[in-house]
């Protein structure tokens, strides 16, 4: 049987609220109906079970009480129908169900599927199938249903959620205490930005995509909330070098940072600025940390500052500053960070630079700021009345209050500027070691360096910087070093 999905994820992403909204309407215009769209999301889970899935004969459904039961019922009696062993467990009670998930279970039950109301043993299934919640779940999940998703987490079944793992919000990323956890996800009509990013992505597993036939209708009556930019749309935006190029016009990159005792990430953002292309990369350190920045990368140009009037000379020569990487936050950082925003150029500030920023309330004239989720909270301050765990609201709140292009870090890292958000698909689990944050500024100023927006910068630095640790991560994600992914930024680029 033709696979009816696809792991070639769409470009552009919409929230769950934007596919309740439009979905009908899409369907109408489609010339088809919403209780058909349920039969083909029915069909295209199936044809996972066709291709994908084909050893699972022994098959567990999960079913609440809304359409995304519906699916499953759906899935259910066309499973049961091909000879494998197939039980629904229904999570309410089956006289609840209305409309098209009524319907879906009434043809299941018509056609001897195995409908139960009682918990059944979860250790013989090859799958267990998760119709419980989908667009429609708000809030929290009951008490009940986290503890069968934590008993369904115990044992070796293949997790497939229908749409959005249950528990997931599919608008705002935020995963409810105790949801499901699957290994693949098939999600409908549209992606789901909230699949895309933080905790959720770990939730979903693999996510796969189906239209259901009206992609083309929907995005008529959408606008997408964020981008999902593929390799070759983030790669058509970065200048290729002319023949006659040379080191002054592929830009001078001034790296700030590295006090005492913390040479080792000052040297990984200068280095990654050389290593993404940038002719000159000038770093202005503690006096301290000048002959082991330099150790063994004798292309940088490392200045000991004792005064700030030494960094005003150097601000005064680059094209881009990078500012944070081993800063610190003592007398010398504050006096250098004070500095810092005298420059009248493109900023990248990270780490402590953004504690500095914080604290502080200066602003740069246009930066490009590189919180994680707490650095991002700390810029936020308090009393915002922003959804602190919502990765989306939080980013678009910081790059207005901030006037900048703001990168949220952690899975599925944000990019936003004061109008669009887009959603980073690199990145793996060796991005949580030590070093990884200082390589990704060094890399964004660079290409801004070499000419690059700051917008599209940030997003090419963010995609190259996940991949190259994707590829050095792959014999193994633990014990990986920053460093190693230095080799593989060069060939990305180029
Ligand atoms: N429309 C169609 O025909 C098509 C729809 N499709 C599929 O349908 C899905 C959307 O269906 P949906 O809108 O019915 O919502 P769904 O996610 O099934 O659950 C809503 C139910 O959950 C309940 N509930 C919510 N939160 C809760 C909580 N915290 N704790 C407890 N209960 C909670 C809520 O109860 P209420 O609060 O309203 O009483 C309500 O009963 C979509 O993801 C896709 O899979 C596709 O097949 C295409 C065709
Ligand atoms: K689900």
């Amino acid at each position: 049987m033709e696979a009816k999905y696809t792991a070639n994820l769409p470009q552009v992403a919409y929230s769950a609220q934007q596919v309740q909204q439009y979905e009908e309407q899409a369907a109408k215009n489609s010339g088809t109906s919403l209780s058909n769209l349920m039969l083909r999301a029915g069909e295209s889970l199936f044809s996972l079970f066709e291709n994908d899935l084909v050893s699972a004969q022994h098959i567990l459904l999960l079913a609440g009480k809304g359409n995304n039961a519906g699916d499953a019922y759906v899935l259910a009696r066309l499973l049961y129908q091909t000879g494998r062993a197939v039980t629904v467990y229904s999570l309410c009670d089956t006289t609840l169900l209305t409309g098209d998930a009524l319907q879906a279970y009434q043809a299941a039950y018509q056609a001897k599927v195995d409908i139960v109301t009682k918990r059944p043993c979860l250790d013989s299934y090859h799958v267990i199938v998760d119709g419980v919640f989908g667009t429609g779940f708000r809030g929290e999940l009951p008490e009940q249903i986290q503890k069968l998703f934590s008993e369904c987490e115990k044992v070796p079944a293949n997790k497939l959620s229908i749409d959005i793992p249950s528990g997931v919000n599919g608008t705002t990323s935020v995963v409810a205490k105790g949801a499901f956890k699957a290994d693949i996800t098939m999600t409908f009509i549209a992606l789901k930005q909230g699949l895309l990013t933080g905790k959720a992505k770990a939730h979903c597993g693999q996510l796969v995509y189906t239209s259901l036939g009206v992609a083309d209708a929907f995005e008529q009556l959408a606008q997408p909330s964020a981008t999902y930019m593929d390799h070759e749309s983030l790669f058509s935006r970065l200048p290729s070098r002319s023949v006659d190029c040379y080191k002054n016009i592929c830009g001078h990159v001034l790296v700030v940072g590295g006090n005492k005792g913390m040479a080792g990430a000052i040297r990984l953002a200068a280095e990654a600025a050389l290593r993404a292309g940038a002719g000159l990369v000038s770093v202005a350190t503690h006096p301290d940390n000048v002959a082991c920045v330099l150790q063994g990368r004798y292309e940088l140009m490392v200045h000991g500052i004792e005064d700030v009037q030494q960094l005003s000379v150097l601000m005064s020569k680059a094209d881009v500053m990078v500012i944070g990487p081993g800063l610190g936050q003592d007398e010398w950082a504050q006096a250098l960070f004070s500095q810092s925003t005298q420059f009248a150029k493109q900023v990248v500030c990270d780490a402590d630079g953004l504690n500095l920023l914080a604290q502080t309330k200066k602003r740069y004239c246009c930066a490009v700021l590189t919180p994680h989720m707490g650095e991002a909270k700390r810029l936020l301050g308090v009393k915002s009345g922003v959804d602190e765990a919502n990765r989306f609201e939080l980013a678009a709140h910081l790059a207005k209050a901030y006037d900048a292009n703001i990168v949220l870090k952690g899975p599925g890292t944000l990019i936003a500027d004061e109008s669009r958000i887009n959603i980073n698909r690199s990145g793996c689990a060796a991005m949580a070691s030590a070093g990884m944050g200082d390589i990704l500024s060094g890399i964004i100023g660079a290409l801004i360096a070499q000419g690059m927006k700051p917008f599209a910068a940030a997003n090419l630095a963010v995609y190259i910087h996940g991949l190259a640790a994707q590829i050095a991560a792959k014999e193994g994600e633990k014990g990986l070093l920053a460093s190693d992914l230095f080799m593989h930024i060069r060939r990305l680029l180029g």
